[in-house]
């Protein structure tokens, strides 16, 4: 029986991962996190799990058995969250975005060295996935691209998780070229968008939006555009969350990327 606790169990994404946990045979939900709710039973604040709901993650792993962290809080809290499970020696899988490639390096010395497995995925989708390998593949035989990612006028992080990672994958495979250096440019540079692992992403926020994500391949006289477009229901990330819960304590250390549970 794999123990989990939810940080972020008040939020839009939790309800059908909650679900999921609760009906599976190998996994019980000990403990969830969220302010707002802290000091409430579980049951009460979510209709789901045993334990109960505490304002912080170092308040649940001291209060129970865990052992595996899911965190869907916030770019702003992900991180020392993530931390204080490794130290406390329970493996995360990491939903929330705002993570760069920097911090994943750091987190994964950390966890490296106390023997924690850490998986995170920009999106738990499983279309995202696949649009993530499918883009990696493109980038092995053409080699200009630029990212546009979507999302709502409130979200708080720029670019999304989905988008960050995508860029990152294709940095793996090489780096974009582009027609103009940035510093030849005339005009405002911002129009080119963010640098992330060498490439430009285009970050639109607007009413309306779910976080989705495009990318352009251009070649001499044609392009290839891939675009992933979520609906308005946080039922798409529960499947591959659940995956990760399940597999996360296979190895130590980082592992990016829901596509490489599902194809390596
Ligand atoms: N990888 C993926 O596939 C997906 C990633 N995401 C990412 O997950 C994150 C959460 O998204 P969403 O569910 O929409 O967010 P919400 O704002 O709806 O929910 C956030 C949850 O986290 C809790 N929370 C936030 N900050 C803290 C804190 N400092 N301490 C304790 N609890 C906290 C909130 O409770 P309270 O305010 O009461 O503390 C709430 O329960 C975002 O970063 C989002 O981008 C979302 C969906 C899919
Ligand atoms: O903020 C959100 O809502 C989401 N964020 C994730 C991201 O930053 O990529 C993905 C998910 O689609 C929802």
């Amino acid at each position: 029986m794999t123990n989990v606790c939810f940080a972020g169990v008040t939020g839009w994404t939790a309800p059908p991962i909650l679900a999921g946990i609760d009906a599976a045979d190998d996994l019980t939900l000990t403990a969830g996190v969220s302010r707002s709710a802290a000091g409430r039973s579980l049951v009460d604040a979510t209709g789901y799990g045993e334990g109960q709901v505490y304002a912080s993650v170092a308040d649940a792993l001291r209060a129970g058995p865990v052992d595996v962290l899911v965190d869907y809080t916030s770019a702003s809290a992900v991180k020392d969250n993530v931390v204080t499970a490794i130290d406390a020696g329970v493996h995360v899988v990491v939903g929330s975005s705002g993570l760069t490639a920097d911090d994943y390096a750091d987190l994964d010395e950390r966890a490296r060295s106390r023997a924690v497995g850490v998986f995170a995925a920009g999106n738990f989708s499983m279309l995202a996935a696949i649009l993530r390998r499918a883009a990696a593949i493109a980038a092995e035989k053409v080699g200009s691209w630029e990212i546009f990612d979507y999302a709502s006028e409130t979200k708080p992080d720029v670019p999304s998780g989905t988008a960050r990672e995508l860029a990152e994958t294709l940095a793996d495979v090489r780096r974009p070229g582009l027609g103009v250096p940035i510093e030849d440019l005339q005009g405002p540079v911002e129009a080119r968008g963010a640098d992330i692992a060498g490439t430009r992403v285009h970050s639109v926020r607007l009413p309306s939006y779910v976080v989705g994500a495009e990318v352009v391949f251009g070649a001499p006289g044609e392009r290839l555009t891939m675009k992933y477009d979520p609906g308005t229901s946080p039922d798409l990330y529960a499947e591959g969350t659940l995956l990760a819960i399940r597999r996360v304590s296979e190895a130590a250390g980082v592992r990016r990327g829901l596509d490489t549970l599902l194809f390596d």
